[in-house]
C-alpha cells in the first residue's frame, strides 16, 4: 500500500492525531487483545505444585490441579488457549520414547481434564519427542543421526493420542520432513477431521530457547544441537518454503519461532500467504523482558508493546508466557 505523502508543514501536522488519549486510540492501527493470546504451560506430576523455573522468572511448572485453577482464571481474563508442555519424570525418559504416545501420560490427562472443566477454552499440543527422549532431541538417534521417517510415524501415534484425549489444536514443533502431512492423513483416516494443525512451520535453530529447555528438563540431556532439522537463522527464503509445503500438506495455521528477532519472517508469511498466522515469543525472549523488569531495568509496558509488534508484523495471535499478566493488563 503506498503511503500517503502528507501536505508540507503547516498544512500537515502529524502530532495533531497524537495529541489526546482519544485521538491516538481513534487512529490506532493495530491492537492485542486477550482473545490473540496462547498461553504455552509447563505442566508436571503431583499435586498443588508450583515449581519455579530458575530461567523463567514468574513461570513455574503446575500439577495439573493448579493448571487447571490457573487456566480457569486465564480464560476469565479472556485468554482463548493453553499449550501444553509436559515436564516428563526421568524414568520416563527413553531411547524409544514411547511415553510420548501413552494414552495415560501427563499431557494426555491433562487435555480430558481441561475439556471436562473447561470446554470452551482451546487446547493446543506440542507434538515432538523432546520431553521423552532420553537424549533431549526432537526425534530419534541412531548413530548420532536424527532418523526423519521413523520419527514421522512415532509423531503420527502422538498426534493420534492426542486427538483422542480431545486436544483442539496440534502443534508439531520437530521440523521432520513430511510430519504434516502424515499428521493430517492419519487424523481424517482416524475420525479426527474438525482437529486443527498449527505447524510449527518457521522454525530456527534458536539460543533463544535455552530456558524453555531448563523447564522441560531437556537441557542437560540434549547430545549436540538441533541444526540438521531446524531452520538456519541466515535464512528466510527457505523459513517461507517450509511455510509453503507445511501449507500444502494440510496445517490450518503456521507460525513463526521465536517472535522478536524474527518479525520479518511474521510480516513476509502474512504477505506471501494470508493465512492464520501466529508468533511464539518464545522462552529467551520472556527471561529478557521479565527478568529486565524484575530487576527495573525496564518497565512493565514493554510487555504489551513486545505483544503488539506481532501484531503490527501481521500476526494474527502470539504464544506468550506472558499471556495470563497481559490479559489482567489488558482489562485495565
Ligand atoms: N519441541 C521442542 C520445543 N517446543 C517448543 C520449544 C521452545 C519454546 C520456548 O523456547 O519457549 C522447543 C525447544 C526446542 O526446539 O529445543
Amino acid at each position: 500500500m503506498p503511503v500517503h505523502t502528507p501536505a508540507p508543514y503547516p498544512a500537515a501536522r502529524l502530532r495533531r492525531l497524537r495529541r489526546t488519549g482519544a485521538l491516538r486510540d481513534l487512529v490506532a492501527e493495530n491492537a492485542v487483545t486477550a482473545a490473540d493470546l496462547i498461553w504455552p504451560v509447563f505442566i508436571r506430576e503431583g499435586e498443588g505444585v508450583e515449581e519455579p523455573i530458575a530461567s523463567m522468572p514468574g513461570v513455574n511448572r503446575l500439577s495439573l490441579d493448579v493448571m487447571l485453577k490457573k487456566a480457569a482464571a486465564a480464560h476469565a481474563d479472556g485468554v482463548g488457549a493453553i499449550c501444553l508442555f509436559p515436564y516428563t519424570a526421568p524414568e520416563l525418559r527413553t531411547e524409544d520414547c514411547a511415553e510420548a504416545w501413552n494414552p495415560e501420560n501427563l499431557t494426555n490427562r491433562a487435555i480430558r481434564l481441561l475439556k471436562a472443566e473447561l470446554p470452551e477454552m482451546a487446547v493446543m499440543t506440542d507434538i515432538a519427542l523432546d520431553p521423552y527422549n532420553i537424549n533431549g532431541h526432537d526425534g530419534f538417534v541412531v548413530d548420532g543421526q536424527i532418523l526423519n521417517d521413523e520419527t514421522v510415524e512415532a509423531l503420527v501415534k502422538m498426534a493420534l493420542a492426542q486427538c483422542e484425549a480431545g486436544a483442539d489444536i496440534l502443534g508439531p514443533s520437530d521440523m521432520m520432513d513430511g510430519r504434516i502431512g502424515a499428521i493430517r492423513a492419519a487424523t481424517e483416516a482416524a475420525g479426527f477431521q474438525q482437529v486443527a494443525i498449527l505447524s510449527y512451520a518457521a522454525k530456527f535453530a534458536s539460543a533463544f530457547y535455552g530456558p524453555f529447555r531448563d523447564a522441560v528438563g531437556a537441557s542437560g540431556r540434549l547430545v549436540g544441537d538441533k541444526k540438521t532439522y531446524q531452520v538456519n537463522p541466515a535464512n528466510r527464503l527457505e523459513a517461507l518454503r517450509c511455510v509453503a509445503r507445511d501449507l500444502d500438506e494440510g496445517a490450518d495455521m503456521v507460525m513463526v519461532k521465536p517472535g522478536m528477532p524474527y518479525l520479518d519472517i511474521c510480516r513476509s508469511v502474512k504477505d506471501e500467504f494470508g493465512v492464520p498466522t501466529f508468533a511464539y515469543q518464545v522462552s529467551g525472549e520472556y527471561a529478557m523482558l521479565a527478568g529486565a523488569m524484575e530487576r527495573g531495568w525496564l518497565g512493565e509496558a514493554v510487555m504489551l508493546e513486545s505483544l503488539l509488534a506481532f501484531k503490527r508484523a501481521g500476526c494474527d495471535g502470539v504464544l506468550t508466557y506472558f499471556a495470563p499478566a497481559a490479559a489482567k493488563a489488558l482489562k485495565v
